[in-house]
């Protein structure tokens, strides 16, 4: 026994991350001496259908397709798509063949993610809202699922590692086992040894509904830690809930007849959209887990849309080189390249990779992708009730 059972960066890197049949296909295609030009284009629906995804895993995707003989084209990431291509790779076949398994991967998976944190990111937009749910996923991904997370807009995530890699700090406060250490009535001092022990400028957010009712461990909170307390978190398990909206409101209740309206509530536990919607109003803040980390990937599939200059497709699929436009209305648009497009469209797909290099323009930051995703919702209505 050693090591854990992941496929690393070398081997993704490498294309032997792929799936055995592009193995037989490099090794045909080389006894028949072919190795045509093509353009291969990565989609999920070939027409838009006005059901918006938000495109995330580009960076990803760039480290995996750089350095190889090929130009790319591709939406950046935190853009919304609808239809048609969201990148375009032109090259000869064989010199990017066997990555069309870990290029689909990273940007399914990611995009997948995104788009569940775009849906909570619309239904809270003036909440704090925290990705919670790497704990659902394999250790490997927690950082794609941190990230898609942010590209949608979020305000933090709780994964330490995942925190190094995108070089921004993860945030939380404190689990039950923490209380359950400290044993049933010694709820008082878990908090103040927490307060004691954690750097000052880490929240105080006690976590109030371990044994208790959370009213009652919400004023214990507040007895013992006084103006330092922040906030209290409400993850009151399913089977005790009941009326949620009900024991939040009468947690604020409580606080405000004490003069305690400056501290915030967060609630978690098994929060989607809906549960979004029905909190924001009496909360400040959510943590969302598996409704962000267990998503769905976006189903995109590389295709093969021209061979030597001339369109082909698979039957269900559209041939030619296409570009996507975005106008002005939010509309999403998909038309052959060379023919005109919408008047004030704007085409979306951008030069990523020239020469094998990716292109110093094309700006993978997750801020700025964040920035687009907001912007690009609003444009598009993503989450309107
Ligand atoms: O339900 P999700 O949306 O996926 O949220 C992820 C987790 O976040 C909360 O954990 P907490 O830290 O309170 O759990 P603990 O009981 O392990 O302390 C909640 O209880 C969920 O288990």
């Amino acid at each position: 026994m050693s090591d854990f059972d992941i496929v690393g960066p070398e081997a993704i890197r490498g294309g032997v991350a792929t799936d055995a049949y592009f193995e037989r296909t490099e090794a045909t295609l080389r006894h028949a001496g072919k190795n045509p030009r093509v353009v291969a284009e990565v989609t999920a629906d070939q027409f838009p259908d006005g059901d918006f995804e938000l495109f995330a895993g580009v960076k990803d995707a760039a480290e995996l397709l750089s350095g190889r003989d090929i130009d790319v084209d591709a939406m950046p990431e935190g853009l919304l798509f609808d239809g048609g291509p969201v990148m375009r790779i032109e090259g000869d076949y064989l010199d990017f063949a066997r990555l069309e398994t870990s290029l689909l991967g990273f940007l399914s998976h990611a995009s997948g993610c995104a788009t569940a944190a775009l849906e909570a990111r619309a239904a809270a937009p003036d909440s704090t809202v925290l990705s919670f749910g790497a704990r659902h996923v394999h250790p490997s991904i927690a950082a794609m699922v941190e990230r898609s997370a942010l590209v949608a807009g979020l305000d933090g995530f709780s994964h330490v590692a995942a925190g190094e890699i995108l070089g921004k700090e993860a945030s939380g406060t404190m689990p039950h086992a923490l209380l359950i250490a400290f044993g049933r009535g010694n709820q008082a001092e878990a908090f103040r040894a927490f307060d004691e022990a954690v750097d000052e400028d880490v929240p105080r957010v006690a976590l109030c509904d371990t044994y208790g009712d959370e009213t009652e461990e919400v004023l214990q909170a507040v007895e013992t830690l006084g103006d330092d307390l922040d906030s209290v978190r409400l993850d009151t398990t399913s089977s005790r809930r009941g009326d949620f909206r009900h024991i939040v409101r009468e947690v604020r209740w409580e606080l405000d007849a004490r003069g305690h309206e400056d501290v915030g509530i967060f609630v978690s536990g098994g929060l989607g959209p809906a549960e979004l919607r029905h909190l924001r109003d009496v909360v400040e803040g959510f943590g969302v887990g598996g409704y962000i980390s267990n998503a769905n990937p976006v189903d995109f599939a590389l295709d093969i849309v021209e061979v030597d200059g001339e369109p082909t497709a698979k039957r269900g699929k559209l041939s030619g080189v296409k570009e996507v436009y975005r106008t002005a209305d939010g509309g999403h648009h998909v038309a052959l390249r060379g023919r005109p497009g919408p008047t004030d469209g704007e085409a979306l797909l951008e030069p990523l990779i020239r020469d094998g290099e990716v292109v110093s323009e094309f700006d993978c930051d997750i801020d700025a992708a964040a920035t687009r995703a907001r912007e690009d919702a609003e444009l598009v209505g993503f989450g309107d009730e």
